[in-house]
């Protein structure tokens, strides 16, 4: 324990070499999962946890108080060497350079701009989400067509049309809904996040586990998932290569950003890595997130049938039978308030991605050095009782509206705050909420008495319900 850096957040014990390790490891078996674990170790030390595991300090915030105090400081706002942690540098050693922190602010700026370029946050992502749902209606259709009935497994159900609705900005291309590649390569993904942890994989910390387990300690399965999606970007970005014409507006980010890298300074923070690098990026955080939300959705929407009833006596009000649109978004609350709680359910089990400290700070009244990692256990804003959320584990809509308008709590922040704050926030909510409706508006979703839900968390980057079916009828 002598090896705490002074006025350090208190935490367990820190053995040699290991650290925290084992009571960490004892927490999450106890409570099965990382962000109960460290709650409870959370309820036991303060807001503001300290622990080691293996040779990296890393500090848990907890709670409201300390998480506004941690996302809006201008030093805790470093990304750890390498984006998922540890995990990184081994993409970097297989020629996969990653997003360099340094310029990270310049890349954000001319992904936003071009983003905003190609749809994000305008009419046009309407439009687009629009069309995504049209495809999923149809094959729901088609495979309602005989029987009067469907089942789908809800775990892939939205994968390929969410990631579509991202995919159109940033290359031009969509997938049709049964896309074999696709469906691996996001499989791949969701695999890979089940394995590792927002806060690092075993073999991040203990590089030994690479040589001794590889299958358990989750490295064959980050290398293989990385090989994969960096071949796939690597092939999408050398197709625009080929067919680039810059004597043509650009009408998707990889061509915007090909076009800019062509006129580029050398001493710039553009180049070819950085693309893929960025497609990288987006690409893991911006599919499964949406994804497990809305599973986590439809999950409670099938165990609660009267909040689907209600859902859709709004969309009837309110719309009637024509297509929903972003606009319809502020005359139907009650909708609105369903995409909230399911973004509290996602986010109530999930970590903050990572930060890590630019220059020694004070954090709380506590030191914290330079280059730890500091990250946030959600569920303290979200589900546990500084929150303010009344009977946190159940889905109550209502909790989010009042006086029938929709009101959002001082503490609800699902996509964080400050610097690091999420980029895809307005994908995410209209992804949400005009997939959510607009199949409520057409369909049924019952609980498969056969087979009912597990109402088990499967842990890992981004948390998801344990995989369950649905059954789909028409209304
Ligand atoms: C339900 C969906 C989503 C949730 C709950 C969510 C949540 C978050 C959170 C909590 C962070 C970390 C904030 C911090 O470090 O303080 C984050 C970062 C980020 N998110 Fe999301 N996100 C979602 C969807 C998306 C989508 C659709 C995209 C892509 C368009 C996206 C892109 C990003 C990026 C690029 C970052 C890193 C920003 C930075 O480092 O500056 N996210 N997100």
């Amino acid at each position: 324990d002598i090896r705490k850096p002074k006025n350090f957040p208190p935490g367990p014990f820190w053995f040699p070499l290991i650290g925290s390790t084992i009571q960490v490891w004892r927490a999450r078996s106890r409570s099965k999962s990382l962000y109960e674990g460290t709650a409870e170790m959370s309820k036991q030390f303060g807001p503001v946890l300290g622990l080691k595991v293996g040779r990296n300090p890393i500090v848990i915030v907890y709670g409201p108080e300390a998480y506004k105090e941690f996302s809006t400081s201008i030093v805790l706002i470093g990304r750890p060497d390498d984006f998922y942690y540890k995990l990184r540098t081994w993409g970097r050693r297989l020629g996969i350079i990653l997003t360099d922190e340094e310029f990270w602010q310049e890349q954000k700026r001319f992904l936003l701009k071009h983003l905003r370029q190609f749809g994000f946050g305008t009419k046009n992502m309407s439009h687009l989400v629009e069309t995504e749902i049209s495809c999923l209606i149809d094959s729901i259709d088609k495979a309602i067509m005989s029987e009067g009935y469907t089942i789908y497994d809800m775990e892939r159900f939205f994968s390929v049309s969410i990631l579509n609705t991202l995919w159109k900005m940033m290359s031009g291309k969509r997938y049709s809904n049964d896309d074999k590649n696709m469906k691996e390569l996001q499989q791949i993904l969701s695999d890979l996040f089940k394995t590792v942890h927002m806060v690092g994989a075993p073999f991040s910390y203990y590089p030994i586990l690479k040589y001794i387990a590889p299958g358990i300690s989750g490295y064959k399965c980050f290398i293989n998932t990385h090989i994969n999606i960096w071949k796939f970007l690597r092939n999408e970005i050398d197709y625009h290569k080929k067919h680039l014409d810059t004597a043509q507006e650009p009408t998707n980010l990889i061509d915007a950003y090909l076009h800019v890298l062509k006129v580029a300074d050398d001493g710039s923070s553009y180049s070819e890595d950085q693309l893929v690098a960025i497609c990288m990026d987006m690409f893991m955080a911006g599919s499964e997130t949406t994804n497990n939300t809305l599973s986590f959705c439809f999950l409670y929407l099938i165990l609660n049938p009267d909040i689907q009833e209600k859902a859709q006596e709004e969309i009837d009000r309110v719309v009637g039978s024509r297509m929903i649109n972003l606009d319809d978004r502020s005359r139907m609350p009650y909708a609105e308030s369903i995409v909230l709680e399911a973004l509290r359910m996602f986010s109530g089990r999930a970590f903050a991605v990572p930060h890590r400290a630019l220059k020694a700070t004070k954090l709380a009244g506590y030191s914290i050095p330079k280059d730890t990692i500091i990250t946030a256990n959600l569920h303290g804003c979200m589900m546990g009782p500084d929150s303010g959320f009344e009977e946190p584990e159940k889905f109550i809509p209502e909790r989010f509206l009042s006086n029938g308008e929709v009101h959002i709590p001082d503490n609800f922040y699902p996509f964080g705050l400050g610097k690091r704050k999420c980029m895809g926030e307005s994908l995410a909510k209209a992804n949400i909420f005009l997939f959510t409706t607009s199949l409520l508006q057409k369909y049924n979703f019952h609980l498969l008495q056969e087979s009912p839900p597990d109402m088990e968390i499967v842990d890992g980057v981004t948390p998801a319900p344990v995989h369950y079916k649905a059954k789909i009828t028409r209304r």
